[in-house]
Parts: C-alpha cells; structure tokens; sequence
C-alpha cells in the first residue's frame, strides 16, 4: 500500500467481505486496523481464527471504532442497517463510508444515514479472495483525493479497479465484472459436465477446464491482440475447435451474454428503486 492503513469495518460478514478481508491480508494490510461485525457468530469465529481480525456481533462496536465504514449486507437490509448505526454512531458523518450493495444509489444512503455523508460505492467480485478481484468504483463529490487514493489502495490490493464516470456505469460494471464469476463458473461447469458426459470423471475434468480458464485469461491479459484474434489463433481452418465453435455461433453467444448482462443491470435498476 502506497497510502497509511485506517481502521476499516466492515458490516456484515458474508461472501464478498470475506473474500476482501481474506484478500486484504493477505495482500499485507494490518489484520489489527479491520474490524468486522455479524449477527450469528459462525463467520466472525472463522475470521477471528484465520485473519486475527477484530470481530463483534455489534454493528455499533465496529462502527465506532473505525475512520472507514463498508456496508456489506444484502440490499434488502440495508435501510433497517443504515437507520441503526445512524441512532447509534456518533459523527457518521466524520467516517468515509462505503458501500459494496449492488443497485442503492449514493441518494437513497443520504436518505437513510444523513445528508452530510460521504461515500464510496464500490463494486468487488468474489475472486478477490485470491487476489484477482475486478472492483469498480464511483465517489460522490465530498469524498476528498486522500480518500479515493486509500480506497484504491486496498481494492487494488485485492485485485484491479476501475473508477466509473457515474452510477449508471457501475450498474453496468457489477452486471458484468461482479457478477461475471458466476456465468464463468456457470460455463466451466457446462465444460466440466461436457467431459464427464464423454467419460473423464468429475476431478480431471474439472482440473482441465479450470487451468484451460486460467490460461486463456493469462493469455487475454498478456496480449495485445484483441479476443476475437486470440480466438482465431486457437480455431485452426478445416480443425476441431472449428467444429466446436460453430455451435457456439448457432446458439448466438453474444446475444446470450447480451441478454445475461441486460437482465442483470435491469435487476441493479429495479434494487435501486426497491432498496
Ligand atoms: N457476492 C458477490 O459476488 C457480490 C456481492 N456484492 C454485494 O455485497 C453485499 C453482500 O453480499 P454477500 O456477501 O454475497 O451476501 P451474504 O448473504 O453472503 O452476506 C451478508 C451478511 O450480512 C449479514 N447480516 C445480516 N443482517 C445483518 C445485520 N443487521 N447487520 C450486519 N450484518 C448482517 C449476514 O449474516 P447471517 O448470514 O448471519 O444472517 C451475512 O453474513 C450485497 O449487498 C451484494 O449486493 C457486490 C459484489 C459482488
Ligand atoms: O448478485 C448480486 O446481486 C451481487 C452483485 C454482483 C454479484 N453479486
């Protein structure tokens, strides 16, 4: 980290804080400046014995005790959390306070935690747990330099980030980078399933689908070809991939993941109003 650790809490201890926290430690940030907070004791128990960070049941305790708030529960809850720790936290408005909620615009979070907030909404994936988080980000405008650069700081520990222009594009953001894990995992599986169908069993399919994943990712990464290139390189004329690919063109892919990325920021959209 380029920028001075802060105290950071984290509201809510499920999948995606998980991933963060588990990523940010390992990425060297001080397990003693992190601070997380859940109802059912289960995931503070493993976190408190895996990371050493510090854990309570009590929105408030972790609240208090932190410069950087992340609200990290699902968006349904989010405005009975908010409503509490605005009863219950001196000075929100002193805290930089971020969101990681998918859809709930930084508007509705004045609504619930005061005017005089200011916020990050952040927009992680899962695969931050091993380093390779994608997060985007957007700021509104009383959060200063020093915080944009502390906040980049810690994702980029976890992986990469993208500052958006606005909400709009991190709705678009999260249907396609937070969500994408799962309709890559969905498509590893359809290949994993693919080659059980054929006779490898479950592991040595898996084990050749995920390094086969890992490659072409490296590789997109590594390359300044476009994708539709690196495609081609793979597609000999008169070949197998060929074959393959032809399936994948009949079934129009790009208006599958069209459709996939429409529906999933329509449902961003939809938690705006509802949240
Ligand atoms: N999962 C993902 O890939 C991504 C998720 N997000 C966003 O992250 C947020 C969290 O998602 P995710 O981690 O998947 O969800 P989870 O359901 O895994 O985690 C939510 C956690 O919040 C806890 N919780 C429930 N009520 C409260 C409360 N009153 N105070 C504090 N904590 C509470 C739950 O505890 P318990 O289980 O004990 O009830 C649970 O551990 C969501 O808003 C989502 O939109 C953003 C990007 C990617
Ligand atoms: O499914 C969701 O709503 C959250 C946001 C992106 C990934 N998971």
């Amino acid at each position: 980290m380029t920028t001075s650790p802060r105290k950071i809490a984290f509201i809510g201890a499920g999948n995606m804080t998980q991933s963060i926290v588990g990523g940010m430690v390992k990425s060297g940030y001080p397990s003693d400046h992190i601070y997380v907070s859940n109802p059912s004791p289960e995931k503070l128990d493993k976190l408190k014995t895996t990371l050493q960070v510090h854990t309570s049941q009590d929105n408030q305790v972790v609240a208090e005790a932190a410069d950087v708030i992340v609200l990290s529960v699902k968006p349904q809850l989010m405005a009975d959390v908010c409503a509490t720790l605005k009863q219950q936290v001196a000075n929100l408005d002193k805290k930089l306070i971020v969101t990681i909620a998918a859809g709930i615009r930084i508007e509705k979070y004045r609504q619930y935690l005061g005017e005089n907030i200011r916020m990050i909404r952040v927009m992680p994936n899962t695969p931050s747990l091993v380093g390779k988080g994608m997060s985007g980000l957007v700021a509104d405008d009383r959060v200063s330099e020093a915080d944009k650069a502390f906040i980049t700081d810690a994702f980029d520990g976890v992986g990469a980030t993208l500052w958006v222009a606005d909400e709009d594009e991190l709705d678009i953001l999260g249907a396609v980078a937070g969500s994408g894990p799962a309709y890559f995992f969905e498509f590893m599986a359809s290949l994993q399933k693919a080659a059980t169908a054929l006779g490898f069993d479950r592991d040595k399919a898996r084990q050749m689908v995920q390094q086969t994943a890992l490659g072409a990712a490296e590789m997109a990464i590594a390359s300044k070809l476009e994708l539709e290139e690196l495609r081609k390189q793979v597609t000999s004329k008169g070949g197998s991939t060929a074959k393959g690919i032809e399936v994948y063109q009949a079934a129009d892919i790009d208006d599958i993941s069209g459709q996939a990325v429409k529906a999933a920021v329509q449902r961003n959209q939809e938690m705006a109003k509802l949240f």
